[in-house]
C-alpha cells in the first residue's frame, strides 16, 4: 500500500476517477508499442561528416525501411534516391533541380506522397502525442493531418489531394520535403548511445557535439579521450597540453581556433624562437590531405607539436611527483635521459635517441617550465576556461553522461571492467579505500564528478588518471608510450600492454559475471564497448565471448581505417532484437548525394526474439509501476479516503 501521503500528491496531477481511468488506459497503451529503436555510435574521432550521416541513415537502417515498404513497386534506383533525399534533402534537392529532366510539380506531388508513406510507418512506433511533439512548427497541423487520415479513405481522398497540391502550388514543396525528411530521421532512431571517443584524431568533434545537442535523447559513455577534454576544459595544463598535442599530430588547428576560440599564437610564437633550427621530423602532423600544406606550414605546425609535447612531458612529470598515490614514477622519462649523448636508460637498457634537442630542459631539473612555456601554458588554459562552446560541451558530457550505463538489459561502456591475470576483478586503492569491479567504476565516476564541482586541480588531477592512469577502465593499458613513440625506434618500447580482461572478453563465462554484478540477467543481456579497433582485416571478429560482448569500434576513425580494414560498426536494438551493421568508408556527402547512397551495410542478425514492446522496457517497468500507484489512487476515491474533485461542467 503506497504512502497516503504520495497518493495525496498523486491526485493533484489526476483530481478525479476518470482523470486516473484515462491515464491507465494511455499508459496501457503505450505498454503494447513495440520497443522504440536504439541506435549505438562509438569511436567517433572527431569524423562529423561521417559522423552525420550514421545519423541522418539511422546507419543504412532506413534504407532497409524503404524497402521493406515499397518492395516490388519502386525500382532499385527509385528507392536509391529516396533513401538519398531523406539523408540529404536540401543537396539532393538542389541536386534534382538541376538534373531532373521530367515535370518538377508532378515530381514534388510523387514525392511527397512517398515520404508521407514512410513517414506514417516510423511514426506508427509512438503515441500520437509524442510525434506531435516532434513535428516540425513550420507544418505542425498539415503533417498532422496527413499523417493521421488515410489517402484511400472515403471523402478524404480529395482532402488530402488537395493539400499536397497546394504545398507545392505555394511553392512550399522543398521547406516541406526538408521539414518531412528531417521528421523521418528523427523518428526511426527513439534513443541515441554513445559509447565515447568523440574527440581526437579527426577535424569535427565540436560539430559532433553541437548536431548531439540538438538530439533528444541521447546518452554518453564517456571514453578515455572526451576524459582528457573534460580535464582540459576545466583548466588542467598537463591535459591541456595534451589535448593540443594530439591537435597539432592530426593538424586539427580549426577545431581549436574556430570551434572553440582558442588562439594558439602564443604557441606559434615560442615554437618558432625556440625550435627554429629544429627539423622537428619526429613531430610532423599525420596529414591525409596533404595537398592543403605547404612545406613551410608543416614545418610549423610541427614546431609547435614538438614544443607543446614537450610541455605536456614536463607538466606530466610534475604530476606523477605530486599525486605519489597515482604510482606512476615509471613514467618519469625526462629523469632517464642522458642530454649529452642523446639515450634513454630503461631498467638497464641504453636506447639512442632519434633525436636530442631540447633546448628547454635542464637536466638538472627537467620538469621545470622555461618562464616562455609557463606564460604560454598560463594563456592557453585561460582560453580554454574562457572557450564558452567548449564549456557548454563539457557541460553536456557531465549532464548526459556518465562512465557506464544498464539500458533494457545490457551493459554499455567504453574501454573495459578492470581484470587481474586470473581474470578476477582487480583491485584498486584509492583515497585510502579498496574498490573493484561496479564499485570501482561508480567510485571514479563519483571522482570525475567531484573534479567538476571542485575545480581544484587535485581533483581534476583524476580525471588525469583516468586518461592514461595503470588502473584507468577507459584506457585500459597499462601505460601510454608517447616519448618513446617519438624518440625510440625500438618497437618493445612502444608496446602498451592491454588489461588482462582483452584475453578473457572472449570467455562467456566472465562475461555472464560482469553481467551479473551488475545486476543483469546473463541470458538476455550483452555488454557492449567500443575503444578498441576491431581488425577485420585480421580475421577479427566484432561479437566475442558467443555474442555475449560486442566490440563495435570498427574505425570511423579515418586514421584507424587502414587497421580495421572498415569505416566501424554501429548498433541498431529494435523490437526484433540486435542488428550489426559494417560500413564502407564514408566517401563524402556530395558524392552521395549525386551518386546516391550505396548499399553496402552488412546485417548480421545477433537475436531474433519475439517483437519486443514498451513492456519489456525499462521504461515499461517504470509505466507498470506508474499504473500500480494510479489504481491505488482509484481505490481510495473509491473508498472515500481522499476526495474527488470533479471539474465542474
Ligand atoms: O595513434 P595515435 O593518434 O598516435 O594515438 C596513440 C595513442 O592513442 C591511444 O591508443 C589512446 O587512444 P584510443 O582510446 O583511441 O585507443 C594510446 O594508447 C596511444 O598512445
Ligand atoms: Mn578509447
Amino acid at each position: 500500500m503506497r504512502d497516503l501521503d504520495y497518493l495525496k500528491l498523486l491526485s493533484k496531477q489526476y483530481p478525479s476517477v476518470a482523470d486516473v481511468a484515462n491515464e491507465i488506459i494511455n499508459l496501457k497503451a503505450i505498454l503494447n508499442l513495440p520497443k522504440g529503436t536504439e541506435h549505438f555510435l562509438t569511436d567517433m574521432h572527431g569524423e562529423y561528416e561521417a559522423f552525420s550521416y550514421h545519423l541522418r541513415s539511422a546507419s543504412g537502417v532506413l534504407k532497409f525501411k524503404i524497402d521493406d515498404i515499397f518492395g516490388h513497386t519502386l525500382t532499385m534506383d527509385e528507392k536509391k534516391n529516396l533513401a538519398t533525399l531523406i539523408i540529404y534533402p536540401e543537396k539532393r534537392l538542389k541536386y534534382v533541380k538541376t538534373s531532373y529532366s521530367g515535370s518538377m510539380t508532378e515530381w514534388y506531388k510523387v514525392t511527397i506522397y512517398r515520404l508521407i508513406t514512410i513517414c506514417k510507418v516510423v511514426s506508427s512506433k509512438y503515441t500520437r502525442s509524442k510525434v506531435k511533439k516532434a513535428l516540425p512548427s513550420d507544418f505542425n497541423y498539415i503533417l498532422d493531418e496527413l499523417l493521421n487520415i488515410e489517402s484511400k479513405q472515403l471523402n478524404k481522398e480529395k482532402y488530402y489531394n488537395e493539400i499536397v497540391d497546394t504545398i507545392v502550388e505555394l511553392e512550399r514543396a522543398d521547406r516541406f520535403i526538408v521539414a518531412i525528411c528531417g521528421l523521418v530521421q528523427k523518428l526511426a532512431v527513439d534513443i541515441l548511445h554513445i559509447m565515447g571517443d568523440i574527440y581526437d584524431r579527426g577535424p569535427g568533434p565540436h560539430l559532433i557535439m553541437d548536431e548531439l545537442m540538438k538530439h533528444s535523447n541521447v546518452d554518453i559513455q564517456w571514453g578515455n579521450h572526451d576524459i582528457l577534454w573534460m580535464g582540459a576544459a576545466l583548466g588542467h595544463q598537463t591535459m591541456i597540453a595534451e589535448v593540443l598535442r594530439i591537435a597539432l599530430r592530426y593538424s586539427n588547428v580549426e577545431c581549436l581556433e574556430e570551434g572553440y576560440g582558442i588562439n594558439l599564437l602564443p604557441l606559434g610564437s615560442l615554437a618558432m624562437t625556440v625550435y627554429k633550427d629544429d627539423p622537428c621530423k619526429e613531430f610532423m602532423p599525420k596529414v591525409s590531405n596533404e595537398q592543403f600544406y605547404e612545406e613551410k606550414d608543416k614545418l610549423l605546425i610541427a614546431r609547435m607539436h614538438k614544443a607543446i609535447a614537450i610541455i605536456q612531458f614536463k607538466l606530466e612529470g610534475q604530476l606523477i611527483k605530486r599525486k605519489e598515490e597515482f604510482k606512476r614514477t615509471d613514467r618519469l622519462l625526462l629523469d632517464m635521459v642522458d642530454y649529452e649523448r642523446g639515450v634513454l636508460t630503461i631498467d638497464g637498457v641504453e636506447y639512442p635517441l632519434t633525436s636530442c634537442n631540447f633546448p628547454t630542459i635542464d637536466s638538472n631539473n627537467p620538469y621545470v617550465l622555461t618562464k616562455y612555456e609557463k606564460e604560454v601554458i598560463d594563456k592557453l588554459s585561460s582560453y580554454f576556461k574562457n572557450s564558452e562552446k567548449l564549456q557548454k560541451h563539457i557541460y553536456y558530457f557531465y549532464t548526459n553522461g556518465s562512465l557506464y550505463l544498464k539500458y533494457n538489459g545490457n551493459l554499455l561502456y567504453h574501454g573495459c571492467i578492470l581484470l587481474d591475470e586470473k581474470g578476477d576483478y582487480l583491485n584498486a586503492f584509492i583515497e585510502g579505500k579498496k574498490y573493484k569491479g561496479v564499485e570501482l567504476l561508480d567510485k571514479y565516476e563519483e571522482l570525475a564528478r567531484r573534479a567538476y564541482f571542485t575545480r581544484k586541480e587535485s581533483d581534476i588531477d583524476w580525471l588525469w588518471y583516468l586518461w592514461t592512469g595503470r588502473k584507468s577502465p577507459m584506457f585500459a593499458k597499462e601505460k601510454m608510450a608517447t616519448f618513446e613513440r617519438y624518440f625510440t625506434t625500438d618497437k618493445k618500447l612502444h608496446e602498451e600492454k592491454l588489461n588482462p580482461y582483452f584475453k578473457y572478453r572472449e570467455d562467456e563465462s566472465i562475461c555472464r559475471k560482469i553481467l551479473e554484478s551488475f545486476d543483469l540477467d546473463p541470458d538476455s543481456g550483452h555488454i557492449i564497448t567500443g575503444h578498441t579497433p576491431v581488425k577485420v582485416k585480421k580475421g577479427e571478429s566484432p561479437l566475442k565471448a558467443n555474442g555475449k560482448l560486442l566490440v563495435i569500434d570498427g574505425g570511423m576513425s579515418r586514421a584507424y581505417q587502414n587497421t580495421t580494414g572498415i569505416a566501424g560498426y554501429t548498433l541498431m536494438y529494435n523490437s526484433w532484437g540486435l542488428r550489426l551493421v559494417s560500413h564502407h568508408p564514408f566517401t563524402s556527402e556530395d558524392e552521395i548525394v549525386r551518386e546516391g547512397v550505396k548499399i553496402n551495410s552488412n546485417i548480421d542478425v545477433l537475436q531474433k526474439t519475439n517483437r519486443k514492446t514498451v513492456g519489456d522496457t525499462d521504461i515499461g517497468r517504470k509505466l507498470l509501476s506508474q499504473i500500480d500507484d494510479l489504481k491505488e489512487l482509484m481505490t481510495v476515491y473509491r473508498s472515500g479516503q481522499i476526495q474527488e474533485r470533479r471539474k465542474k461542467l
